[in-house]
């Protein structure tokens, strides 16, 4: 035996033994977790287990602290894997999505949860908020804004109704990927996909596919059921879309920005509490009158609060002339935060605080 294979014998054996002691460690945290939940479930047997202001301290924790040679994020994302089978143990989380199957909205599910939880597709970001309303699923998952395309103004206006909260934000690099099953770009009649994404791509496709007309669908995974249905067609959608629906990738990373993210919400019926790093959005609205913006916006510059976005709205309510959803930094039961609220509410005809939250780990 050569001295370096005889090396490397010793190095797989030291493996098996870490490996042996990762996952005795593994399981004594499990362990832990199970003590936890019966805890929770003494106080109260309504109990909710998961706890995303403690989940985003944990992987806050791993990711500063990492040694290295693995990346920070990618440690930060096997610990995410290793609390959500834990949690699992404790209670099996449903978590609704604007479907079908392969959407981003579903890898942002993922990303956020890790992969112990039961994602269900649904086809409506409507049915993804009356699924949570109704208790069929604990929480749900929907896109709010993208980087190059701004604000899914249908999520905002779904939450003038809901009584649900914001517990969580995710946010996904978006890659999209052209998909057929044509082999040449010049047999390619017809472009589908979800509004977004045919915006996110409009500069690739004005030159590599100006001949084809675009069809805009509910989502990116119902895009690529239809052109799997026809050769002469191609769909824009994720990898993830390739696999499930059987496409060739004919072009990859078509993205006209090369940082595209979309941010998602997940919401639930229960308020986060404070993790340290948080973010509270608002909705807030006055009657027209002169300076009325001016009014809703000094009380968070007076308790030094920034605001991380503002985005206003129709009302679709007599009453009321204008919306805004508003983004600041801090939880509502931060001090700074909870004085800018109190005189804001001073001024406001509305002030919902929909959810204080922690910023995105991962
Ligand atoms: C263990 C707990 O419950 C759940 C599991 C966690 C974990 O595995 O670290 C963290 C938060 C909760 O989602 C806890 O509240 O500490």
């Amino acid at each position: 035996m050569s001295q370096d294979q005889d090396n490397l014998g010793k190095i797989r054996q030291r493996i098996d033994a870490l490996d042996g002691q990762i996952m005795e460690l593994i399981s004594q945290r499990a362990d832990c977790a199970q003590e936890v939940a019966r805890i929770k479930r003494d106080e109260d047997p309504e109990a909710e287990f998961y706890r995303p202001d403690r989940e985003a301290q944990v992987l806050r924790r791993i990711h500063s602290e990492n040694p290295g040679p693995l990346d920070a994020e990618e440690m930060a994302r096997l610990f995410r894997e290793i609390m959500s089978a834990c949690l699992a143990l404790e209670q099996q989380l449903e978590v609704a999505y604007l479907g079908p199957e392969g959407t981003f909205t579903q890898a942002a599910a993922l990303k956020h949860f890790g992969h112990s939880v039961q994602t269900r597709a649904m086809t409506a970001i409507e049915e993804v908020f009356r699924e949570v309303e109704s208790g069929s699923a604990h929480y749900g998952v929907v896109p709010i804004e993208n980087s190059t395309e701004g604000v899914v103004t249908h999520t905002l206006d779904r939450f003038m109704q809901s009584p649900l909260v914001i517990c969580g934000e995710v946010e996904l690099r978006i890659h999209h990927q052209l998909l057929s099953h044509a082999t040449d770009l010049g047999d390619i009649q017809k472009v589908y996909s979800h509004q977004q994404s045919l915006a996110q791509c409009r500069e690739w496709l004005d030159s590599r596919l100006s001949q084809a007309e675009r069809l805009s669908l509910a989502s990116n995974a119902e895009a690529a059921k239809q052109a799997a249905k026809d050769p002469q067609s191609a769909a824009i959608a994720s990898a993830a879309a390739a696999q499930l629906y059987g496409l060739n990738i004919l072009a990859s990373n078509i993205e006209d920005s090369p940082d595209n993210t979309t941010r998602f919400l997940v919401i639930g019926p229960r308020a986060s509490g404070p993790s340290g790093q948080d973010k509270t959005s608002l909705l807030i609205s006055a009657h027209n009158r002169p300076g009325s913006l001016h009014g809703l916006l000094s009380p968070f510059a007076a308790h030094d609060v920034s605001l991380t976005r503002i985005e206003s709205r129709p009302s679709h309510c007599v009453n009321w002339e204008y919306v805004f959803f508003i983004d600041i930094e801090g939880h509502c039961q931060d001090a700074k935060v909870a004085a800018a609220l109190s005189e804001l509410r001073a001024q406001a005809d509305l002030v919902r605080v929909l959810g204080s939250y922690p910023k995105a780990v991962l």
